[in-house]
């Protein structure tokens, strides 16, 4: 089963340069529906080496950001372009197996009795559900060379459906690595997990954040404790605007976080990692 974009007319202005190192590039962009809009004038841009979080209450439009950056959706107004290519002028099928994506949605459509090993395989070709595809034996092996760095290995062989929420997001993880992506998109890896799995999940996207051959990575979060150590920069939305963006240290202040969620927060820095409280 492959996605299907939603499509909404792009804006037809004349595409931006976009540097050659810039994953993600995004100029004034808005996205309205039904009169409402979901994000409203956004600049930002991702380079290669950059690893992102980007924070934010529900609703901010996080989703709605991760959907625009992979080419699932299209911009009601500005430019997008990810990997070079302008989003809603470009062939979306190459540029899929470009990007890594982790979203709920696309969790929810993965077989309850599909193999493991098989949930990571059929990213090769898109797909979700093995039936006939043929893989080739460095495909097996990338798979679970995957399924080893995550730490779900072990587990090659259960049915998706028996696995535990935080072994179920390890896996989703691998599977959005199948294709060596240069570009990850995670959407709050963490949700649902419980403290050891937050914690082991953390570590290890900390290990790929300061690998030098790991992809540049965006990962959505409403929790600034679960920003990976090795991770560069933020962009703290609320209500589709960008209320700040840039390096870690100068974005995830309690200044920036209490304008961000509405309500007074202290965020504290302890080491690599950060912590938030009501103030
Ligand atoms: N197709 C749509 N039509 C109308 N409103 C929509 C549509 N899709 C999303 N929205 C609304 O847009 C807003 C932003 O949604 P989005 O999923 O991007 O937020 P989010 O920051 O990821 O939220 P959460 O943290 O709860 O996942 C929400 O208020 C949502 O209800």
């Amino acid at each position: 089963m492959r996605d299907d974009p939603v499509s909404v007319p792009a804006d037809t202005g004349s595409p931006a340069p976009v540097p050659p190192d810039v994953v993600i590039d995004f100029h004034g962009v808005g996205v309205l529906r039904s009169g409402t809009p979901l994000l409203r004038d956004v600049t930002w841009r991702v380079s290669a080496d950059e690893r992102w979080v980007v924070l934010g209450p529900n609703g901010a439009g996080k989703t709605t950001l991760l959907n625009l950056a992979s080419g699932r959706l299209h911009p009601t107004t500005g430019l997008v372009h990810a990997l070079g290519e302008r989003i809603g002028r470009t062939d979306l099928a190459e540029l899929r197996t470009r990007i890594g994506l982790t979203t709920a949605a696309l969790a929810e459509r993965i077989p309850a009795d599909e193999r493991v090993r098989d949930v990571v395989l059929t990213a090769a070709w898109s797909v979700v559900g093995r039936w006939r595809e043929q893989y080739d034996e460095m495909d097996e092996a990338r798979a679970r060379g995957l399924l080893a760095q995550l730490g779900v290995l072990a587990l090659a062989d259960r049915a998706y459906g028996t696995l535990s929420e935080g072994e179920r997001k390890r896996t989703q993880i691998a599977r959005a690595l199948m294709t060596d992506p240069e570009l990850l998109l995670l959407d709050e890896p963490a949700a649902g997990l419980d403290l050891g799995g937050r914690e082991d999940l953390v570590a290890r996207l900390a290990g790929l954040a300061h690998d030098p051959d790991a992809p540049a990575m965006v990962l959505v979060t409403h929790h600034v404790e679960e920003i990976p150590p090795g991770f560069t920069h933020a962009l703290l939305l609320r209500e589709g605007g960008i209320v700040a963006q840039g390096p870690l240290a100068e974005t995830v202040t309690g200044e920036y976080l209490s304008k961000t969620f509405g309500v007074p927060l202290l965020v504290e820095r302890s080491g690599d990692r950060f912590t938030a409280r009501a103030a």
